[in-house]
């Protein structure tokens, strides 16, 4: 299964403010390249941070490719996946409404009534790891349902966990012109933070788009 991590970050490396609810980095192109890349996605990822920040849908924007992927016999929209130890997705997400499969990853520890409740509101629950999501345990159960592409919205928190396990093929980074600023404000790799064995990257491509740019970026 190829891992995508897409993010837009400010010019400053910030994710979003200190407040951590979403701010628009993207421009109108960035946000059609990013519904371009959920379509040719099987399945698109977030942590709980980013659902309970930003209460995201995940799908696509536009119905044409909505219909195209329709005629390849795939669903309308990729499937919606949450890392979510502790099962703390609100049963009224925006992410557990019908439009497309949604799976949970959550720990061993996670409380039985919201597993209870998650699963009544229509979410596939996958354990994995004892009281944090393990994320090798748990990408192989999507590679199973037929996942060949996994996109990676963020956040901070999550993409630092998949860089720290290798679990990550491609790094796409939208750099907008915005300065955020803030100490405690989420960065694109947050988590513990690496001292030594830094992931090296290979830039790929460089492409300006909006007023901004984005890199692509491999992952060695
Ligand atoms: N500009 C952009 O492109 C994007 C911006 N954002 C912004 O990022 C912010 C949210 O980011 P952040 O707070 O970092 O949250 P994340 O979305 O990265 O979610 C982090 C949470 O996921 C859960 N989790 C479960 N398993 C793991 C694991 N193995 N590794 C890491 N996390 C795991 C943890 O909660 P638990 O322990 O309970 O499981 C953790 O606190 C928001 O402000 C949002 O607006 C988000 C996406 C894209
Ligand atoms: N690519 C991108 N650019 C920005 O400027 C952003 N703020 C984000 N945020 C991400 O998009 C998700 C919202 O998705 P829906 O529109 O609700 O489907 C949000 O949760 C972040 O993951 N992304």
């Amino acid at each position: 299964m190829r891992v995508v991590v897409n993010a837009a970050m400010s010019a400053d490396g910030k994710l979003s403010s200190k407040r951590r609810d979403q701010i628009t980095i993207s421009g109108p192109d960035d946000f059609d390249r990013v519904d371009a890349l959920r379509a040719g996605s099987d399945a698109v990822m977030v942590g709980v941070g980013t659902v309970l920040a930003d209460d995201p849908h995940l799908t696509l924007d536009d119905p044409e490719r909505q219909t195209a992927r329709r005629e390849r016999d795939e669903p309308a929209h990729p499937a919606r996946v949450v890392a979510d130890s502790r099962a703390r997705t609100p049963t009224d997400a925006r992410i557990l409404d019908d439009a497309a499969t949604t799976y949970v990853f959550v720990a061993e520890s996670a409380p039985a009534e919201r597993i209870e409740a998650l699963e009544a509101a229509g979410a596939r629950l996958v354990t994995a790891g004892e009281e944090r999501v393990d994320l090798a345990s748990a990408l192989p159960s999507l590679e199973r349902e037929g996942v060949e592409q996994l996109m990676v919205e963020g956040g901070g928190e999550l993409i630092f966990s998949l860089f720290e396990a290798g679990l990550a093929d491609e790094l796409r980074v939208f750099v907008g012109s915005k300065l955020v600023g803030g100490r405690d404000a989420p960065t694109l790799a947050d988590g513990e933070g690496f001292v030594a064995e830094f992931p090296e990257l290979e830039l790929d491509d460089v492409e300006r788009v909006d007023d901004g740019v984005l890199l692509r970026y491999a992952v060695v």
